[in-house]
């Protein structure tokens, strides 16, 4: 048994690997899915990330914790990670935001983490076994007993989470001082990150965000110009409410844009599968192509499900026809997808990414250039 933080602590994998370390954040013992995320930065939005729900994020990079904490990058209003691994925390944090360093704020917010030198070997046993179950623990000092209750965990495959992470009630993100709002977005909080309502609120954009349960009759009541559906934890395969509400939404015409978990909701509204992949990606540094102008852009993702489509040509759908419109470079997967002939598109990558690069930020012009497009609301009757 390990009272201080700094004491023994362990990591075990459901297949039964054993990584030993030093207690990081908060002593106690947590449950996830063991992933690993490949950012040199944006700490703090991992950690805040509401699609972190339920895993524990193992960092690649050696020296986490450099910047320290600040209460301005949070993408939400808590840490959602279940666990955390780092290599080395940094000891003496530098940087003129920080007002606390990492450890004091997993402390504060009881996230148990992990300090270990093998994050490279373990990055590579996820990459070559899967994402698979596991357990932090600085107060259990058998690995056995920690793996029996790992083997109890339900697995992330068939897990539903947005109404876990969802708000409860909605609320509204206004454009900022000086500028004018030109356009009504209904936004799905299936794990909103708060840069998204961000970016278009930028854009003159009013924002209501709504629950993850919200129904098309809940949205269209709004009479929104455009619909968001955004990103989140768990299986997109247990969606059915979200699918349900966005097949109402696109009954209705309206303009719509989705965003991660969003994508793989409209993956399924148009009658398309989605799957696990191995290890996922999440990072800041992935590939994706635009398939019509070929270009290449560095974004930031975090996803462990993708859609799939066939990537070469446009396909029919009950929509009409779609097409991929963005491919991962590393290994050929959905990044996007694109309605035809209705103003309808997702990604499966990030756009309003911070820390990120912002390459892909021009997709919120994009949605607003459709919500343009759109008859004015006299002609919508
Ligand atoms: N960031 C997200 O929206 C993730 C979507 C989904 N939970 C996945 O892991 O693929």
């Amino acid at each position: 048994m390990s009272e201080a933080t700094g004491g023994p602590a362990i990591l075990v994998l459901e297949d039964g690997r054993v990584f030993h370390g030093r207690s990081f954040g908060a002593v106690g013992e947590t449950f996830g899915e063991a992933v690993f995320n490949t950012g040199m930065t944006g700490y703090q939005e991992t950690l805040t990330d509401p699609s972190y729900h339920r895993q524990i994020v193992v960092m690649t990079a050696p020296h986490i914790g450099n910047t320290g904490v600040n209460d301005d990058d949070p993408e939400s209003g808590r840490i959602w990670v279940a666990g955390y691994v780092v290599r080395e925390p940094a000891r003496i944090p530098s940087n003129w935001r920080a007002e606390r360093t990492l450890d004091e704020e997993l402390r504060r917010q009881g996230v148990v983490g992990i300090a270990l030198t093998g994050t490279r070997a373990l990055t590579r046993h996820l990459r070559d076994r899967g994402a698979m179950r596991a357990a932090v623990s600085s107060v259990e000092t058998d690995p056995k007993a920690l793996l029996a209750r790992v083997l109890e965990q339900p697995a992330m495959a068939g897990s539903d989470l947005a109404a876990e992470v969802s708000t409860d009630a909605p609320y509204e993100i206004l454009p900022p001082e000086g500028v004018a709002t030109r356009f009504h977005v209904a936004a799905v909080d299936l794990g909103i990150k708060a840069m998204t309502p961000q970016r278009l609120a930028e854009r003159g954009c009013r924002v209501t965000v709504l629950p993850s349960s919200a129904t098309a009759e809940d949205i269209l009541a709004l009479d929104p110009d455009g619909v968001f559906f955004s990103n989140g934890p768990g299986d997109p395969a247990t969606a059915d409410g979200p699918v349900a509400a966005m097949r109402g939404v696109l009954d209705a015409g309206t303009p719509l844009f989705g965003i991660c978990f969003g994508n793989q909701i409209l993956g399924r509204s148009l009658g398309l599968g989605t799957y696990k992949l191995r290890f996922g990606h999440r990072g800041v540094n992935q590939p994706v192509r635009d398939t019509r102008t070929t270009k290449v852009a560095i974004t930031s993702q975090n996803h462990g499900f993708a859609v799939d489509a066939p990537l070469d040509e446009p396909f029919d759908t009950p929509y009409g026809r779609a097409e991929v419109s963005h491919i991962g470079l590393n290994d050929q997967v959905v990044e996007g997808l694109r309605l035809l002939d209705r103003p309808v598109f997702s990604v499966q990558f990030h756009p309003e990414a911070a820390a990120g690069p912002h390459d892909a930020a021009a997709l919120f012009d994009e949605f607003c250039d459709l919500m343009s497009a759109q008859p004015a609301p006299a002609a919508k009757q």
